[in-house]
């Protein structure tokens, strides 16, 4: 693998949270004053999604806007669903698929959210695809053995990577305050990205960004940008505060 200058990312993932007031003023007040590299760092925010139209409207054009989820079938008889197709007609060109909030909390298995990843990428959207272990699993060691079935499953159902950006999430550092250390994180990543050399292809390697998502916050994100394998965050919480504009700042000077 080479050393490749990948475009950092960061996103927002406000998850259940906000109003149409709210999305109006964050947009106002905190996103469209953040000063950063647009050919460095990508922001990508994710409302809910009756929000989608109010953040196409309010936030500045620079910033990408998401989905926070998308359906794993075509346009039809899926009641309460919403599409790949239909976000891509809406000039959506994100979404967020796997996230542990949704395997864990409404029972997505791996395969599930493969043919979500597979559908989005045929529409063109950009996949952000959320993998991680819950403390049991780190604690039995199974870490990169659940990470990488995971992976496994959208490999066995997508070819084309470019589309997708991985984020690493621990499942017990989300929302927890409980953030995974420097090192556990980059020890992650780089395993991560040795799959996707074996696995996928050595640009896929070089090129495929991986996240790390869990509490991050304007304290911690310094350190972990600093690591190799770290190519940016999925906020949660801290998405939905002031303190967002550090995080993309953090990113926005680092030198790697
Ligand atoms: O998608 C974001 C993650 O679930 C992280 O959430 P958090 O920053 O609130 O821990």
């Amino acid at each position: 693998m080479n050393s490749v200058a990948r475009k950092l990312l960061v996103g927002g993932n406000w998850k259940s949270h906000g109003s149409l007031k709210f999305v109006k003023n964050f947009a106002n007040d905190t996103l469209n004053k953040i000063v950063y590299d647009t050919s460095k760092v990508e922001i990508v925010i994710a409302p809910v999604s009756i929000h989608l139209k109010d953040a196409q409207e309010h936030i500045a054009n620079n910033i990408h806007i998401s989905a926070q989820n998308s359906s794993a079938f075509e346009d039809g008889a899926y009641t309460g669903e919403i599409s790949a197709s239909q976000l891509a007609n809406f000039g959506i060109g994100w979404t967020i698929l796997g996230h542990s909030e949704r395997r864990h909390i409404l029972g997505e298995s791996n395969t599930f959210v493969a043919s979500k990843v597979k559908i989005a990428d045929e529409y063109g959207l950009n996949t952000i695809a959320c993998i991680g272990e819950t403390l049991d699993q780190r604690e039995a060691g199974d870490t990169i053995k659940v990470c990488t079935d995971q992976l496994d499953a959208i490999r066995a159902q997508v070819d084309d990577w470019s589309r997708i950006v991985i984020a690493y999430e621990p499942v017990w550092a989300i929302g927890t305050g409980k953030t995974a250390t420097s090192e556990q994180a980059q020890e992650v990543h780089e395993q991560i990205r040795a799959w996707l050399n074996e696995n996928i292809s050595e640009e896929a390697a070089n090129n495929t960004r991986i996240l790390y998502g869990g509490s991050v916050n304007a304290g911690n994100a310094d350190e972990l940008i600093q690591n190799p394998d770290i190519d940016g965050f999925l906020v949660g919480g801290a998405s939905l505060k002031p303190e967002f504009e550090s995080i993309v700042k953090a990113c926005n000077d680092v030198s790697k």
